[in-house]
């Protein structure tokens, strides 16, 4: 049978539609293709939700849920369990170029995709989760909605306005579905749902708070990378010039200056060490190059150069150790090898004198600087680039995309200053991203969503606890009217209900009960004239003095150990066991001048009075009939003898 359409379903459908529309022209127009298909899938399972095609809707969310479930896990699995560039490169060998980050949704739109799926996969049901998973979308889109993602982070984690407004749609669109179905447990879904959302805004907030965190750390980490970097390569320098002062200072010992011979094997340590120095020159006191090591063939050219005139640019320096005796060092300047570069040049004095007589000059190329530097780091981590003020020195490219930050860190030899820039790649800033802010966000609303849980079924036992104390409540005092009406049933069966006395039926158990008791007496009376009473006087004061006998009756005949009961009309029948003949007759006897001496009074005041006839069954097996009978007759002749006496039967059985 179908299900009846309502306008709210009806509304639903739209929405769920609208969104489908939506998702379809956001994956036709966007770039990221593969990260807008899980929204397009999950609206296509919505609407086949709200078409009330429930079996084709959770086929097509299972697999749904899966791919989130493993773009969530990308977010989770600690580096050392799997590297974060294993799944980039898994992400390039799909799509050549393409990282993770293309591949899966950003963290809060793929949290809200599966809270929307999960409530659609648990057919919105409340005692399920369902109406927390919806507010827990909601509030993972307006944490989208105020922006609070919107400055530079490491991550995409707020999903594209368009994809933004499809959730909501197909937030909506359940929530416009459910409302009705909920409204039975409401009070359950109250008592459970706000301490759960008031949880999942906790977690939320600290997720926020240890996410800021944690990249601020690794943003300090990564610029400190660079100024690491920048000052041992420093630190390098100066423990490299102080070497050369101790080389200058060998050549002071000797007034006569090396031979090539000498140059070579005394420098070569030096130059093997710092490697950044083009070379290490012998300059003599008319500013000409005499020696160089490295010979190489960029060296051997500039071998006789005179520095006055081919260097004019770092004539100062030169000047100041030549002539006055002082290191000097060049500005960045063009070297005669044609790059930029640093000369320092300490002065070589005579040891007599203490007179400059030559130089050395330490010619630092930057480029070869900047490749010292960027050989120790890894093109797969940063982009490494060298500037001297405008001028870029030298520049390493990364292997891999750029992460957003750049730093920029100064390098100082002596007194210029390198500025050198790092800019780390996106796949080493993740692999060091920490996982524990995602951690503890997935933690906080898995416990958010067993609190209510816990709380709906707490709340559910109470009302069920509740309804079924009230019901035994109304069950017992159910019982107990029916026992009391069954108790009243079982005393109206054997008693008379005029004057309470034992009716004819208990009178008649009872005798059986003393069957074997002999003798076993039997005294009937009947009220005389009681016809006239009721006739003069009316039926209810007849009723009102048969009420009155009975009652006069029972005490005598109970005072006696017998029994009286009504035997119908306005006659009266005792059983008196172990009582003979003589016995009840007294009985008997009592009971008339009780009755008459009751006061109760015909209409002419002449006494009320009752006639009895007693019988006693002396031996043998009890005979009912026979006593009855011999009852009734002994009465007839007490009626005949004229009434208001007692008359034994002729003889015991
Ligand atoms: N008020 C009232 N009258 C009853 C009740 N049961 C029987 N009677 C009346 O008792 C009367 C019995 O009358 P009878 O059998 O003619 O006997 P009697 O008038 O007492 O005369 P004797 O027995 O011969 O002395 C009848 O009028 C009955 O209607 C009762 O429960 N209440």
């Amino acid at each position: 049978m179908m299900p009846r359409v309502t306008h709210i379903d009806r509304l639903a459908l739209l929405l769920a539609l609208l969104s489908l529309v939506m998702t379809t022209s956001s994956v036709a127009s966007t770039s990221s293709l593969p990260g807008t298909l899980p929204i397009l899938a999950a609206s296509l399972a919505q609407l086949a939700w709200h078409e009330h095609r429930p079996r084709l809707a959770r086929l097509m969310l299972m697999p749904i849920l899966l791919i989130l479930g493993l773009c969530l896990a990308s977010h989770l699995i600690p580096e050392y369990w799997l590297a974060h560039a294993s799944l980039d490169r898994l992400a390039d060998y799909l799509s050549p170029g393409s990282l993770l980050v293309d591949w899966r949704p950003p963290l809060l739109i793929t949290l809200c995709l599966g809270t929307l799926c999960l409530s659609l996969l648990v057919r919105t049901r409340a005692s399920l989760g369902a109406p927390l998973l919806l507010g827990m979308t909601g509030m993972l889109l307006v944490v989208q909605l105020i922006g609070w993602n919107t400055r530079p982070t490491l991550l995409p984690l707020a999903g594209a306005p368009l994809e933004q407004a499809v959730l909501w749609l197909l937030l909506v669109a359940q929530l416009a579905r459910v409302s009705v179905g909920w409204r039975v447990t409401r009070p359950s879904i109250q008592r459970a749902l706000w301490p759960s959302l008031a949880l999942t805004l906790l977690t939320i907030l600290f997720w926020h708070q240890q996410m800021t965190l944690s990249e601020r750390e690794l943003r300090t980490q990564t610029q400190q990378q660079g100024q690491r970097m920048a000052e041992q390569l420093s630190r390098e320098i100066d423990e490299h010039l102080a070497a050369m002062r101790r080389f200058t200072h060998i050549w002071r010992l000797t007034d006569t200056p090396p031979n090539a011979a000498q140059w070579q094997r005394q420098a070569a340590p030096y130059q093997q060490d710092f490697r950044y120095f083009l070379n290490i020159a012998y300059i003599d006191a008319d500013s000409r190059i005499l020696h160089a090591h490295p010979l190489n063939a960029v060296n051997r050219g500039i071998i006789g150069s005179r520095l006055y005139d081919d260097q004019p640019a770092g004539r100062p320096a030169v000047r100041a150790a030549l002539e006055e005796g002082r290191e000097g060092r060049t500005d960045i300047i063009t070297l005669l090898q044609g790059v930029p570069g640093i000369i320092h040049y300490l002065p070589i004095f005579h040891a007599d004198t203490e007179q400059p007589a030559a130089a050395v000059a330490m010619v630092v190329s930057l480029p070869v600087l900047a490749d010292t530097l960027f050989t120790r780091t890894s093109p797969d981590e940063l982009a490494l680039t060298l500037r001297a003020g405008q001028e870029l020195i030298a520049h390493q490219p990364a292997t891999s995309r750029l992460g957003p930050w750049q730093y920029e860190t100064s390098l100082a030899l002596e007194s210029e200053t390198l500025a050198l820039i790092t800019q780390p790649t996106l796949a080493q800033l993740l692999g060091q991203l920490p996982r524990l802010p995602v951690v503890s966000l997935a933690i906080g609303l898995v416990l958010a969503t067993l609190l209510y849980l816990a709380l709906f079924a707490h709340h559910q036992m109470i009302t069920q606890h509740h309804s079924v104390t009230r019901s035994n409540r109304e069950l017992r005092t159910e019982v107990r009217e029916r026992t009391r009406l069954q108790q009243e049933i079982e005393w109206l069966a054997g008693h008379d209900e005029l004057t309470s006395l034992p009716n004819r039926r208990t009178f008649m158990k009872a005798l059986e009960r003393h069957a074997d008791q002999r003798p076993l007496s039997l005294l009937l009376c009947d009220i005389d004239h009681f016809k006239r009473l009721n006739d003069q006087l009316g039926h209810l004061e007849g009723d009102r003095h048969l009420t009155d006998i009975a009652k006069c009756g029972r005490k005598v005949v109970e005072r006696a150990g017998g029994l009286f009961a009504r035997f119908g009309g306005e006659e009266f029948v005792a059983c008196l066991p172990c009582h003979d003949h003589q016995q009840a007759s007294r009985v008997a006897e009592s009971l008339r001048q009780a009755v008459e001496g009751l006061g109760l009074t015909h209409a002419d005041g002449t006494p009320l009075t009752i006639s009895a006839g007693v019988a006693t069954q002396v031996t043998g097996p009890l005979q009912t009939d026979a006593l009855l009978r011999a009852a009734d007759e002994a009465l007839y002749a007490a009626k005949s003898a004229g009434r208001n006496q007692v008359v034994l039967a002729g003889m015991s059985i």
